[in-house]
């Protein structure tokens, strides 16, 4: 579903280059659900925004369901970016002056989609992720948590082949927290969902079925969960205690 293959990215200050992603290579297959960790500065978000094609990368390639995304044009970027990623994004990203019902549904109304399709499809995701009691409220007036829950539902509207989620649970409390996991594993049982969430949560991370760990702009370790999510949890702080320094 996505490959990186041998990605570099350096970001310009002045006469400085700073070299973020060195030779960054992993691959996504379809219906997996992979997070990314690893320490503040170690290249994650930079990852992200340059699968998302928000930002130009320098060398490499990444390649969407066989597709090669790299540095398209402006035009085919914004095609890509609205018919085959969904977004979820740490600060929700909702429209205020809209309901929930009316935000999942932003997507389709892009497209143009006929009401009566777009209700039918923004009701089942409503109803999936627990939220159909909601749909007439307006973001103001419902948790974190709910509102993640929305905006992982319009991330789906779309069919997407990839959901890119940054920071998904960093604004929330455990509850919510898990309550928000809770729907992309339920996306993923359901429509087979592939997502790739940056993480810096370890407990969210223990859900995944991969765990992809950065450090310095390279791939540090990957670590596949076994199914017992404690376990896979005890692994994972165990490796980011040990990048760290500890032991
Ligand atoms: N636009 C930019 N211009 C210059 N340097 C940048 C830019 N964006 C990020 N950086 C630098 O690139 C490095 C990697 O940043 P990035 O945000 O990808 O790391 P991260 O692992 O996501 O960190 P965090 O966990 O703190 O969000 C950092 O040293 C950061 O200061």
């Amino acid at each position: 579903m996505l490959q990186v293959n041998h990605l570099y990215k350096s970001y310009k200050t002045g006469n400085t280059t700073y070299e973020v992603l060195k030779d960054v290579s992993f691959s996504i297959e379809e219906g997996e659900f992979v997070a990314v960790m690893g320490p503040s500065g170690s290249g994650k978000t930079t990852l992200l925004n340059c699968i998302s094609c928000f930002i130009p990368h320098d060398k490499g390639e990444i390649l969407l369901d066989g597709v090669n995304i790299s540095n398209m044009k402006e035009e085919q970027i914004a095609k890509i970016r609205n018919e085959k990623l969904g977004f979820v994004f740490q600060d929700f990203m909702l429209l205020d002056g809209l309901n929930v019902f009316e935000n999942v549904c932003v997507p389709k109304v892009i497209h143009q989609e006929p009401y009566r399709q777009m209700e039918t499809k923004a009701e089942k995701l409503l109803k999936m992720f627990e939220i159909s009691d909601i749909a007439g409220k307006f973001p103001a007036e419902i948790s974190g948590g709910q509102k993640q829950r929305a905006a992982v539902a319009r991330a789906l509207m779309n069919n997407p082949l990839l959901i890119l989620a940054d920071e998904p649970t960093g604004n929330l409390d455990s509850r919510s927290s898990e309550a928000v996991i809770g729907a992309f594993l339920e996306a993923q049982k359901e429509l087979n969902a592939t997502t790739f969430m940056v993480t810096h949560d370890s407990f969210s991370a223990s859900y995944c079925d991969r765990v992809i760990v950065m450090k310095d702009g390279t791939v540090y370790t990957e670590l596949t969960n076994n199914g017992n999510h404690r376990e896979f949890m005890e692994e994972l702080l165990d490796v980011l205690r040990k990048m760290n320094g500890g032991e």
